[in-house]
């Protein structure tokens, strides 16, 4: 967001409210920080949440002196870590992930306030958070390099070595699991992660670090730095960091690369999404209108991999159309901590503000709101002032749309009708994004013809957003590169060392 450029020392510059605390440029009773530069300034930032005006917490934005001592405290603890081996790192890893299995209520009901997702889906992030760090424990013993003869008796061997101290970037809308994915196969390589959360969610990080510690981690593996874009950046920057891994928009992401590049540090980009889900009108009907519902309403539509376009052939239009309108006005929205909510509040105002933009835009270009897309007032009086909003669905849509070609980060379906496989295909893929994709037919032979056409690198067939953590996930194009999940991770953790051996005598060329 902008700063507002004028201010009355007694108003928020946001909302115009008398202030409290005059002295403030915003309002602290009703905004978060949308001024970084004000916040990082003034070292605080204050978390406001689902219940707008109450302070969760007040945190301290790390500065230049902060990250570096983060990022030396890592580094010492690197050094006995990367030299145990790989079944002492998954002991470790492992009772890492007990502690949260046992503590999934309260790290759950942590990230519901930390994000303002439904309690249900928050606990669903914590378990493949856990799954990922056993997975991970599972692979730590087998990282290994192979052995190669040469003439003679002579041979080679390779080794697979962890890169140094990691620094971990992440979003805010899957806080613990983004860390979990990243810092379990940084750890499991060997390595050491400074970690730097979204200053919109800070909370459920911090209390990694600490399972961390209780796992037997060394003091300082895993740090957290808390902040906005400039603690980001004094991390990037710092000579001791060897690996950049960041999830987050594509804006950021280029300057992200730009800094790995100045440091010739590797680096995986999870970027954002405009992901085709295409239904087939040889579909199983219930299975793709709960497909296309998992791809875009999970997380209040907050979901990089959304399966935002659905493209669905003319002969069953009105019939999927008729059944998604339907499904989607039912969806319990509301409390994120109560059990049968099942989609909570947005991120915060400029970002609710932002969603309706896109809605209002599609309506201005012809689309047609075939349900939501209005905010919502829960009745509850503490939850009046809420991010909340109805899910909804767009009609009438065509390719050039604002709504169909940009990322909306909301819970907005744009419906597109289809004719051919090879029309389909064709405006699936012509976008600049490249994460994700689905297909929902029951012609197998049709499924994977499609999805091996689709320039996308994660994509699904006869389902959506489900998440095995030994699958790699990443994305084509200007969604970024790299992988997170499954074997495929390891190799961005690590690097390779070949040590050639020689059995016999030197014989020299001079
Ligand atoms: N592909 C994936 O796996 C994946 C997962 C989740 C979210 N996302 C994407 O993330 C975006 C939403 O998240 P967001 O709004 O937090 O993204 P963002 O790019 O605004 O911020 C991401 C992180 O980068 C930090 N940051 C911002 N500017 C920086 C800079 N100049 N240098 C270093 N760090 C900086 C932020 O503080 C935050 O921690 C969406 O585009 C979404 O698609 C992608
Ligand atoms: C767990 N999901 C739903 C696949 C989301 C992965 C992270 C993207 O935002």
């Amino acid at each position: 967001s902008q700063p507002p450029t004028s201010a009355s020392p007694s108003r928020c510059r946001l909302c115009r409210r008398p202030q409290v605390f005059w002295r403030l440029p915003f309002c602290l009773l009703q905004h978060r920080p949308v001024n970084e530069s004000f916040w990082q300034k003034s070292a605080l930032f204050v978390l406001f949440k689902m219940c707008p005006g109450r302070v969760i917490t007040k945190l301290l934005s790390s500065g230049e002196k902060e990250v570096d001592l983060a990022v030396q405290s890592a580094k010492a603890a690197f050094k006995i870590w990367s030299q145990m081996s790989g079944m002492e790192r998954s002991r470790v890893l492992l009772e890492a992930a007990r502690i949260i299995r046992e503590q999934r209520e309260e790290i759950a009901t942590l990230e519901t306030i930390n994000n303002g997702k439904s309690i249900f889906e928050a606990r669903v992030d914590i378990d493949i958070s856990w799954q990922c760090l056993e997975y991970y424990a599972g692979l730590a013993g087998s990282l290994a390099g192979e052995h190669i003869q040469l003439p003679g008796g002579s041979f080679g061997y390779t080794r697979r070595e962890p890169l140094g101290v990691c620094a971990g970037i992440g979003a805010w809308n899957y806080p613990f699991q983004v860390a979990c994915w990243k810092a379990a196969p940084a750890l499991a390589c060997g390595n050491a992660m400074v970690f730097k959360p979204s200053p919109f969610t800070p909370l459920t990080v911090v209390r990694l670090a600490e399972i961390f510690t209780e796992a037997g981690v060394p003091k300082g593996l895993f740090n957290v730095v808390q902040g906005g874009a400039a603690t980001g950046q004094f991390l990037c920057h710092h000579p001791d960091v060897a690996k950049i891994s960041f999830t987050g928009s594509v804006p950021t992401g280029i300057k992200i690369m730009g800094m790995a590049a100045k440091g010739i540090k590797p680096v995986t980009l999870e970027l954002g999404g405009k992901s085709p889900l295409i239904i087939f009108s040889d579909c199983a009907l219930e299975n793709a209108v709960n497909g296309a519902l998992m791809a875009n309403f999970l997380t209040q539509g907050e979901v990089c991999c959304n399966g935002t376009r659905v493209f669905v052939e003319r002969k069953i239009l009105d019939v999927f159309t008729k059944e998604v309108v339907k499904r989607t006005q039912k969806i319990k929205i509301g409390d994120p901590l109560l059990e049968d909510t099942r989609m909570g509040a947005l991120i915060n105002r400029p970002h609710l503000d932002r969603v309706q933009g896109f809605i209002k835009q599609a309506k201005e270009q012809g689309a047609e709101v075939l349900c939501g897309g209005d905010l919502y007032v829960p009745d509850d009086p503490k939850l009046k002032n809420g991010y909340y909003m109805q899910p909804c669905v767009l009609g009438n849509c065509t390719d050039d749309m604002t709504c169909v070609k940009e990322e909306i980060f909301g819970p907005v379906m744009s419906i597109l009708p289809f004719d051919t496989e090879e029309e389909v295909v064709e405006r699936a893929n012509n976008t600049k994004f490249g994460l994700a994709g689905g297909v929902f037919t029951r012609d197998i032979q049709k499924a994977h013809r499609v999805v091996a056409a689709l320039k996308a690198g994660m994509c699904f067939i006869n389902n959506y957003n489900i998440s095995p953590v030994e699958l790699p996930f990443g994305g084509y194009k200007a969604s970024g590169f790299g992988r997170e999940n499954g074997r495929a991770a390891m190799e961005y953790y690590s690097q390779l060392k070949t040590v050639c051996v020689e059995m016999g005598d030197v014989e020299s060329v001079f």
